[in-house]
C-alpha cells in the first residue's frame, strides 16, 4: 500500500511530505519533479506570491544514488515567503484575523477549533500545500512511466469561456496545452480565457473553471467492483475532491451521459483484426464497475471561483459581533491552470497505488516480473 502525509503552513518555513510504500529500485529524476513544480506555478492569473516562490524539491531520505531504497521518502519544499513572516511569526506579533473570509475554511475552522483568529486555519487550508502534493505526484508519475502509463491534462473552461477541444490524441493535446498560458489546447479559446481573466481582474473579481485529466496505457483491472472503497472511480473522486476549491468531478462525460438514453452512452465492444477486442468510444471515461477497462481514464473537475475577491464580501467580526469586511492582501484571480497540474498529481498517485496493489512486489524488478 502506498500512502503519504503532508505537513507545513502556507507562510511557514517549508512544506513536507513523507511517502511510504514505494518499491525499491525506482530511479528518481529530481529535474523532472522540479519541472512539475514549475508547471504548477505557471498559469495566467496568479498573484504576486508566485513571483516570490521558486519551488524546488529536496529529498531527505529513502533515495540513495538516485534510486529508491524501499524506505520512506521525506521530501521538502522551501517557502521563500517565510522570510517576510518569520520575525512576527516567531515573536507572536501577527495580528489576529477576526473576520472570517466567505468561501474559505475560516468560519467553520474558527468554530471547530475554538479560535478567535482565522490565521491558524488559513495557514493550513491554503492551496500552498499542493506544491508538495505535486512533488509526490511527480514521483508517482515516475513509477507509472516504468509501465508506460502517462498522465496529462488541459483546461476546458475558465469562467464562461468553454474551450472547443481539437480532436487529437491526448499526448498532442497535452503538448499544445503546455504551450498555452492557460493550459488550453485551443489557442483561440486560450486567448479568450486570458481576456476573461483580465476582465475579472479589472472588475476586482475572480474566476473558476473546469479542467480535464487523462491517463493513457492503463491496464485493465485496476481497482475492483467487490467493495466500495476499492472502486477506482471512488478513489479518484476522493483524490480530486481533496484539492482546494474543487467542488465537482465527473468520470467521462458523466453529466451529459445522465441526460442521454443508454443506447447512446455505453461503449460497444467490437472484435479487432488481431482477434482481440476494441472500442470506438470512451463515454465511460475508462472505468466500468469500479475497474479500469483499458481505455484512457478521463476525469473532469469543476473549480469554484477563487474565494478572496478584490471586491469585499460581507462578513462578521467574531470578537465584537459587528458586520465587517475581511482584510484583503492579495489573491489569485484564477488558478484553474495550476489546479489541472495538481489534478494530474492526484490521479497519478491513485493509479500508482492501484498498480502496486495489482502487481505487488517490494522492488521495481518484482513489480515488472
Ligand atoms: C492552485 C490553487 C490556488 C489557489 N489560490 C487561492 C488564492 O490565491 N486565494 C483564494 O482565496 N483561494 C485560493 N485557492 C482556493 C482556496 O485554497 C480554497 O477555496 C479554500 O482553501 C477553501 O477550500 P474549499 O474551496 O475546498 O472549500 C486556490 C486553490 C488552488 C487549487
Ligand atoms: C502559495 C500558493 O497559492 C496560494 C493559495 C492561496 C489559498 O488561499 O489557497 C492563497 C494565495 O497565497 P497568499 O495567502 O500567500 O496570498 C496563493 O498564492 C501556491 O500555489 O504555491
Amino acid at each position: 500500500m502506498l500512502r503519504f502525509l503532508t505537513a507545513g503552513e502556507s507562510h511557514g518555513p517549508c512544506l513536507l511530505a513523507i511517502i511510504e510504500g514505494l518499491p525499491a529500485g525506482l530511479p528518481i529524476d529530481l529535474d523532472r519533479i522540479n519541472l512539475e513544480l514549475l508547471r504548477r506555478q505557471g498559469g495566467y492569473g496568479r498573484s504576486h506570491r508566485m513571483k516570490i516562490e521558486q519551488d524546488r524539491v529536496e529529498i531527505l531520505s529513502g533515495v540513495i544514488n538516485k534510486i529508491t531504497t524501499g524506505a520512506p521518502l521525506a521530501i521538502r519544499i522551501e517557502n521563500r515567503d517565510w522570510v517576510n513572516w518569520k520575525d512576527k511569526w516567531e515573536q507572536g506579533l501577527l495580528e489576529p484575523l477576526t473576520v472570517p473570509r466567505p468561501g474559505h475554511a475560516d468560519y467553520a475552522g474558527m468554530i471547530k477549533y475554538r479560535l478567535n483568529d482565522a490565521r491558524p486555519i488559513l495557514e493550513r487550508a491554503s492551496a500552498r500545500e499542493t506544491a508538495v502534493r505535486v512533488a509526490v505526484g511527480a514521483i508517482a508519475k515516475q513509477l507509472l512511466a516504468q509501465f508506460d502509463i502517462m498522465v496529462g491534462s488541459y483546461v476546458c473552461q475558465i469562467g464562461t469561456v468553454v474551450a472547443r477541444i481539437p480532436l487529437r490524441p491526448y499526448p498532442e493535446l497535452w503538448s499544445e496545452a503546455e504551450a498555452s498560458e492557460v493550459r488550453c489546447p485551443n489557442p483561440e479559446d486560450g486567448e479568450r480565457m486570458k481576456l476573461a481573466i483580465d476582465e475579472a481582474r479589472r472588475k476586482k473579481d475572480t474566476l473558476g473553471g473546469v479542467f480535464e485529466v487523462q491517463a493513457i496505457n492503463v491496464p485493465v483491472g485496476l481497482g475492483s467492483h467487490v467493495h466500495w472503497d476499492r472502486r477506482l472511480d471512488a478513489r479518484i473522486a476522493m483524490a480530486m475532491m481533496s484539492i482546494q476549491a474543487i467542488k465537482g468531478i465527473e468520470i467521462g462525460p458523466a453529466f451529459e451521459n445522465a441526460g442521454l438514453p443508454g443506447t447512446q452512452v455505453h461503449d460497444d465492444i467490437f472484435l479487432d483484426s488481431k482477434g482481440g477486442v476494441t472500442r470506438f468510444t470512451n463515454r465511460a471515461g475508462g472505468i466500468e464497475g469500479g475497474m479500469s477497462n483499458g481505455n484512457p481514464i478521463v476525469v473532469r473537475a469543476a473549480m469554484k471561483p477563487i474565494a478572496t475577491t478584490g471586491t469585499p464580501h460581507q462578513s462578521v467580526d467574531v470578537v465584537n459581533g459587528r458586520a465587517a469586511t475581511p482584510v484583503y492582501q492579495r489573491s489569485d484571480i484564477c488558478a484553474v491552470p495550476a489546479a489541472s497540474v495538481i489534478g494530474e498529481a492526484m490521479l497519478a498517485w491513485v493509479l500508482a497505488d492501484a498498480l502496486l496493489e495489482k502487481l505487488g512486489g517490494d522492488s521495481l524488478e518484482e513489480m515488472k516480473r
